[in-house]
């Protein structure tokens, strides 16, 4: 396993530098490559990462082209839309120019027409990503790789780019890039804060069943994983 630990003091010092390391990877990406794409998580979790990293004035935002990991099929006038958090929190300031591919493409379930569209859309993302960023909930999801969930095999294992997934534990429908896709990149974290998560992710380090905590895909994965961690 290739998994390095930061351990920052607080949320508001573990932001700033997630964000310089995302940061570092979005210039180094568009010097190599002309263009950067980087794909965040939702959640409760990444709010204050996402106003440290759209304030970074030194990247050439209108360069870079911001997506989802997931995305619960809700359009932005939820509160539980992703894509919201991401514009609200991180498309401002100096950000406002980057692009967004929202994976959310209209109507009230991700059917095959609809993820068809955001896969086509999803086709035109710089290649590889410059960084993905991951989070994790309790119940050992990251991205929308929930417990139980229908396509949670190919969710894993399959080229997607993204697809429909439902889970019990999930609320919506979601949809999700594929774990595959998402190892296409040049750097990849997991951003966890609090106790819970330390203990969660402990757990998710031992034996036991990828379907129980499907974390453990990643973490098995032998991608090179950075876990920035706060109190
Ligand atoms: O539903 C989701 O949950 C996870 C974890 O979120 P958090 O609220 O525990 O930080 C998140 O990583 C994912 O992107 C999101 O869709």
């Amino acid at each position: 396993m290739t998994l390095t630990r930061r351990t920052f003091a607080d949320k508001a010092t573990l932001a700033k530098e997630l964000a310089e390391a995302v940061a570092d990877r979005i210039r180094a990406a568009i010097a190599e490559r002309g263009s950067a794409a980087i794909a965040v998580s939702g959640g409760s979790t990444p709010g204050k990462f996402f106003a440290a990293l759209g304030k970074t004035r030194d990247i050439e935002w209108d360069k870079v082209v911001v997506t989802l990991v997931d995305e619960r099929w809700v359009d932005e006038t939820s509160d539980r839309s992703n894509a919201l958090l991401v514009n609200e929190k991180m498309l401002q300031g100096p950000a406002a120019v980057a692009r967004f591919f929202p994976l959310y493409s209209g109507g009230d379930e991700p059917d095959a027409t609809h993820v068809a569209q955001t896969n086509a859309l999803m086709a035109e993302l710089p290649h590889p990503f410059a960084a993905v960023i991951l989070g994790m909930g309790n119940d050992g999801h990251t991205a929308s790789f929930f417990p139980g969930g229908d396509t949670l095999d190919a969710a894993l294992t399959g080229a997607g780019p993204t697809l429909a997934i439902r889970a019990p534990g999930a609320g919506e429908p979601r949809i999700t890039f594929t774990l595959p896709r998402l190892l296409e990149t040049d750097g990849l974290y997991l951003h966890i804060e609090g106790d819970e998560k330390a203990s969660v992710l402990e757990t998710a380090l031992g034996d036991g069943p990828v379907e129980d905590m499907p974390i453990r895909a990643v973490l098995r994965s032998g991608a090179p994983v950075t876990v920035y961690w706060s109190p």
